[in-house]
């Protein structure tokens, strides 16, 4: 089985994903992770080489990411590729939101080229938004609530998307 935690910069797929694949027995891979271990920091790639060639680099992490079963958190900006949009048909993609009242301290860092301040999160949210809802097959918001009980929700929901258990006592 595999998860995919998709969302806008700082909504908290890396953290909740994290504890996900703890709490449902899967390997974890964030796939900017991936980037950064193989590439050097984000802020980097896009300074040196630009925009399109961290989202190759970003491409090839995801497609290896989705091979194997598990909990796999994507970069805010992955699902901008049509490849990685087909990918998604046939997992479980669960939104992680947060609203704009709950973001400013969590994008009040150097780590997010694309996002310098409220209102360039604001701005790539809205534009994004249509495509993070059209592969959405869940959302789980992470305003206002600990990780816990969010992290908890998402795997009940998981666990009740399995595919029923055959009847082992032989009944039909
Ligand atoms: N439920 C929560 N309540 C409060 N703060 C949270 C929650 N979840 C995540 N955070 C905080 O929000 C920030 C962003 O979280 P995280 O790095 O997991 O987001 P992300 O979606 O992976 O962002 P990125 O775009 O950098 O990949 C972190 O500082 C984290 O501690
Ligand atoms: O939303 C985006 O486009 C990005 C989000 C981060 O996760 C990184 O993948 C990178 O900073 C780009
Ligand atoms: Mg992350």
């Amino acid at each position: 089985m595999t998860v995919v935690l998709i969302g806008p910069p700082a909504a908290g797929k890396t953290r909740v994903g994290k504890r996900l694949a703890k709490r449902l027995h899967l390997p974890f891979v964030d796939t900017d992770a991936v980037v950064v271990a193989q590439h050097g920091p984000i802020p980097q790639i896009f300074a040196e080489h630009g925009e399109a060639h961290f989202r190759t680099l970003e491409r090839a992490a995801v497609a290896e990411a989705l091979v194997d079963p598990g909990v796999v958190s994507l970069g805010g900006g992955a699902i901008l590729d049509p490849d990685t949009r087909a990918d998604l048909a046939d997992k479980r993609v669960v939104l992680v939101t947060v609203e704009p009242e709950a973001i400013a301290d969590r994008i009040n860092n150097a780590k997010r080229p694309l996002v310098t301040d409220l209102e360039s999160w604001k701005r790539l949210v809205a534009e994004r938004r249509p495509l993070y809802e059209s592969l959405a097959d869940y959302t789980a918001d992470t305003s206002r609530r600990p990780i816990e009980t969010i992290v908890e929700e998402i795997a009940a929901w998981v666990e009740d998307q399995q595919p029923a258990q055959p009847d082992t006592e032989g009944h039909s």
